[in-house]
């Protein structure tokens, strides 16, 4: 393999902090596993608190990460969505002491780099004070951080903070760097209500980007190149997208759990996969109407029921499908019979989603969800929206049978156009990633970067 070239007797010592939840450990430990496949000589203690240590220290990982703890100082993973503002407190106010206690014990050798979760708001405070240089990794797109980080000109233009109205839904936001004219309504509600709420919250950690040394975008630069780009201009440190930062490695399980038994006995592009995320879930009533929906298709279907397997299994007897309580999601995307995603568009799945090649059914629930949902249908065409134009109103059975009949008609016009386009983005995603991609030629100038001797 092509490595980068070392400096003798340099060991690196990477600190991965990440936020902790799924869509943010996933990719950080996936991160990682491409920094230590680069270079033989890199060593990485993996953060964690104790809960998550818990989740995921049986998983199978590389001999060169270990992991390390915090403890449970913040409210369990099983209930953080119940307070999420609190959930955020927490991490900003409980965690920062132990974690320096941790870099404290860190010493032979001591950590060269921290790289933190953009959202973990205190990692650039502590490397500053430390000396030691902070990689800002940003777990969702970078259309995104570019609306965050200007919250002013939404502001100049009377789009924040606003209340809600009819009439304000349908202005057309056009002036925010790499993100392409989108209704009010298409954004994140970042100007009232909750989301405005959990946006205060987190403002702080993009107000300390500037201070971090680099910032490191998991997904392809040719998704997003406007908005990447603006970041590049940006600041005065390097900026990198890293490739998808997918389990694609792993693709090659031999095992052969139930639900892929059953994928191979479905024919070619039949299967809808359903998935709503790990985190947030809709109400009962309208989880009726989108299981009354999706049985009435006809289409077979695969679906991930978080919590309510049991219930799901019963309201979904004796229709086209299977309900599990977790599957290995990029290796269902990528199997032959899996022809359409129902996904509540985390940037982990949308990436996925791409990748797999796999058109999108967008059903968003909350924050980044919401534009990326915009992306998938407008931006990149490789998707159909379910949610009703009103967000006060939920989409009723029939319009949901309806649509997922039509999304999965591989053989309609519009139908066989958007397979085409999520083509084409999969062998963008496929190329960064390949041999000779700009996956691996952005994190050796990353590696050569932190590894350098000052
Ligand atoms: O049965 C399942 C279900 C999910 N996953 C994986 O879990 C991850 C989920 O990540 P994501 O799709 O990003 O969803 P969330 O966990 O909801 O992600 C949170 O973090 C993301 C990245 O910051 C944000 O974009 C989301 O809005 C936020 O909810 C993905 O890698 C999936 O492949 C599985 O492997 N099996």
């Amino acid at each position: 393999m092509d490595l980068i070239k070392q400096q003798p007797f340099r060991t690196c010592h990477v600190v991965a902090m990440p936020w902790p939840g799924r869509g943010h450990i996933n990719p950080m430990t996936n991160f990682c596993k491409r920094l230590l496949l680069r270079d033989p000589n890199l060593i990485v203690t993996f953060v964690l608190t104790e809960e998550w240590l818990g989740f995921i220290g049986s998983d199978p990982k590389p001999d060169r990460i270990s992991f390390a703890t915090l403890p449970n100082l913040i409210p369990s993973e099983l209930v953080r969505a119940n307070d999420f503002t609190g959930f955020i407190d927490a991490i900003y106010t409980k965690l920062e002491k132990p974690f320096e206690m941790l870099l404290d014990s860190l010493s032979s050798p001591p950590p060269t780099v921290i790289i933190s979760d953009t959202f973990v708001v205190w990692a650039v405070r502590v490397g500053t004070r430390r000396n030691i240089p902070v990689a800002s990794f940003w777990t969702e797109s970078a259309t995104i951080l570019s609306l965050f980080v200007h919250s002013d000109l939404l502001a100049a233009h009377g789009h924040f903070p606003t209340e809600p109205s009819e009439s304000k839904e349908d202005e057309v936001v056009d002036y925010i760097p790499g993100l392409s004219p989108t209704r009010l309504r298409d954004l994140p509600e970042i100007y009232h209500g909750f989301s405005h709420e959990v946006f205060n919250k987190f403002k702080p950690c993009f107000d300390e980007l500037s201070k971090a040394k680099y910032l490191l975008f998991p997904s392809a630069y040719e998704l997003e190149p406007k908005a990447v780009d603006f970041f590049t201009s940006k600041f005065d440190f390097p900026v990198y997208t890293t490739g998808p930062l997918i389990p694609f490695d792993e693709l090659s399980d031999v095992s052969e759990p139930e639900y892929i038994k059953w994928l191979d006995g479905q024919p070619e592009s039949s299967v809808l996969y359903i998935s709503q995320g790990s985190f947030l879930s809709v109400s009962e009533a309208e989880m009726e109407e989108i299981v009354g929906g999706v049985r009435e298709s006809g289409v077979p279907f695969l679906w991930v029921a978080r919590g309510g397997e049991l219930k799901m299994k019963k309201a979904l007897e004796g229709s086209a499908g299977v309900v599990v309580s977790w599957c290995d999601q990029l290796r269902v995307l990528c199997h032959a019979a899996v022809g359409g995603f129902w996904t509540h568009c985390g940037f982990n799945s949308t990436l996925e989603g791409i990748y797999s090649g796999v058109p999108m059914l967008t059903f968003p629930l909350f924050w980044d969800q919401f534009l990326n949902a915009k992306m998938i249908v407008e931006d990149w065409r490789v998707g159909m929206s379910v949610k009703s134009n009103k967000k006060t109103e939920f989409v009723k059975r029939e319009e949901i049978k309806e649509l997922v009949k039509r999304f999965m008609d591989g053989e309609s016009e519009e139908g066989k156009e958007m397979r085409r386009r999520v083509c084409d983005l999969s062998e963008i995603c496929h190329g960064s990633v390949s041999k000779t991609g700009s996956s691996d030629v952005n994190i050796d100038s990353f590696l050569k970067d932190i590894t350098k001797i000052v």
